[in-house]
């Protein structure tokens, strides 16, 4: 029997915490920072932020209310549009109504169980590109080699790979554009202007101005070649031009095209880099997966068959890493009207809900043992959890357009890395940081060895 294995999360506080701290410090930083022990065990917490009403959903059924049904209440907020609007404008993520219905009935396709078949290979290719470097006994950062796989393959398979989108100086600009999002926010809640105040912000300014104007571009030489090509970029530009006026079409192209591009690799890269972080500290789970990942690779039905048929451990250590380090610790909505949760609790027009997949898939009355790594919790045999107890994707309508895409992506590369590599941990403390997604803190250094 082997000892429970703890992995690294922040330090709990025993009461509550004051409000001022989510502005400053680590807490401003680090969105999972400071919890409280309770609110581990509460189905349903409320607080109050500046003007705004706060929910905090951690009970099953009160989620499924909100995502699912009575979602016609609950749109996406307006601090989520102010900070995220400059960047991505209305595309998919931050769009409502008929024109997030429009959009999602675009891109649906582009991302179903088939579409995403066809892109395996490009998976398989940026696996090998990444490792093509290392040499076996050094310590390197994974964390950069994973967003670095990532963001290639959300170049080549979305965009035919130009080179604009995936140079050193494109990866720091996306970077510091990610990193600066909620650098403002407290700003937004306040109602005052946008100006970057802070180092972080600048930069974050400069890389969003960068991505704007790179796509812009890109869209642009598409509209003057005709858009008639089959990648995702031309199919987007020609259903919404079937659809749209073609000023908006345009602009909704360039929303969608940067919503895409960071919505899906940093992501991932993070769900990569914790499952790794995780398997560097049970190396007798990673040589199991690597036994798992050599068969599945050199069996006739890699390619044919489905990933997660193929890879039944790695995918239960991915969804436990998703469990663990949800990539989006959080998402909200902002009620339009007056609702009545299931727990009697009144809704008023503009409260937020928030939905706290770090606190719900810890929750001591949801899960046994939850702060302890056992994939085994996903094993086919065992009850699945319940659809509103584990969400690393989101659910209901708005469930992450990109669930499929991502699964097999991660444990496409994940395979093709444990199969040929170990990773161990050098004794470094792994710490979490990130307020809109979760990754480890200074990144992730780990020693990489070939296996014989
Ligand atoms: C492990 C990887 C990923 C995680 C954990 C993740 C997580 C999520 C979550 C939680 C949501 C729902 C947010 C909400 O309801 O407010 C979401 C939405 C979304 N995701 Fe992902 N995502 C991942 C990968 C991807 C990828 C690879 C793509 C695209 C290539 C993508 C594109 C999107 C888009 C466009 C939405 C908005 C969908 C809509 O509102 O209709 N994501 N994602």
């Amino acid at each position: 029997m082997t000892k429970p294995f703890v992995p690294t999360h922040p330090p709990r506080g025993t009461g509550p915490v004051a409000t001022w701290r989510g502005f400053f410090g680590e807490r401003a930083r680090t969105s999972v920072h400071g919890w409280s022990e309770r609110m581990f065990e509460l189905p349903y917490y409320q607080r109050e932020v500046l003007r705004f009403r706060i929910h905090v959903l951690l009970d099953p059924p009160l989620i499924e209310h909100v995502v699912l049904t009575n979602q016609a209440n609950y749109l996406k907020p307006g601090l989520a549009k102010t900070l995220l609007g400059p960047v991505i404008g209305t595309g998919l993520l931050t769009a409502d109504g008929t024109l997030w219905r429009e959009q999602r009935k675009i891109v649906a396709a582009s991302f179903s169980p088939a579409a995403v078949e066809k892109v395996r290979p490009v998976f398989g290719a940026a696996s090998r590109t990444a490792v093509a470097e290392w040499r076996s006994g050094e310590v390197r950062d994974v964390a950069v080699d994973a967003t670095r796989a990532t963001m290639l393959i959300i170049a080549e398979t979305l965009f035919s790979a130009d080179p604009r989108l995936t140079s050193d100086e494109a990866l720091c600009h996306i970077a510091a554009a990610l990193d600066g999002i909620s650098e403002p926010r407290l700003q937004a809640l306040l109602g005052l202007p946008m100006v970057p105040l802070t180092p972080r912000a600048r930069r974050g300014a400069v890389g969003q101005r960068y991505l704007r104007a790179t796509l812009n571009q890109l869209v642009d030489e598409r509209l003057a070649a005709g858009a008639g090509g089959d990648d995702f970029l031309d199919t987007l530009i020609t259903a919404l031009r079937a659809k749209f006026a073609p000023e908006e079409a345009r602009r909704l192209a360039i929303d969608n095209a940067a919503t895409f591009y960071l919505a899906g690799h940093e992501t991932t890269s993070n769900a990569l880099a914790w499952t790794l972080y995780l398997l560097s500290e049970q190396p007798h789970w990673q040589d199991r997966l690597a036994a798992e990942a050599q068969g599945a690779l050199g069996s006739a039905e890699w390619g044919r068959a489905p990933v997660t048929t193929l890879l039944p451990q790695l995918h239960t250590v991915l969804q436990e890493s998703l469990r663990l380090y949800p990539p989006a610790p959080r998402f909200d909505r902002q009620a339009a009207g007056e609702d009545l949760l299931p727990n009697g609790e009144a809704v008023r027009p503009g409260d937020i809900v928030s939905i706290w997949p770090w606190l719900l898939h810890r929750s001591r009355r949801l899960w046994d043992q939850p702060d302890v790594f056992d994939p085994d919790r996903f094993a086919p045999d065992r009850p699945k959890p319940g659809r509103y107890q584990y969400l690393p994707f989101g659910a209901g309508p708005r469930i992450c357009v990109g669930a499929q895409f991502a699964t097999v992506e991660a444990l496409t590369i994940l395979a093709h890395w444990l199969a040929e590599w170990r990773f161990v941990a050098t004794g470094r403390r792994v710490e979490v940081t990130g307020l809109v997604t979760m990754r480890p803190k200074d990144g992730l250094r780990l020693r990489v060895e070939r296996r014989s």
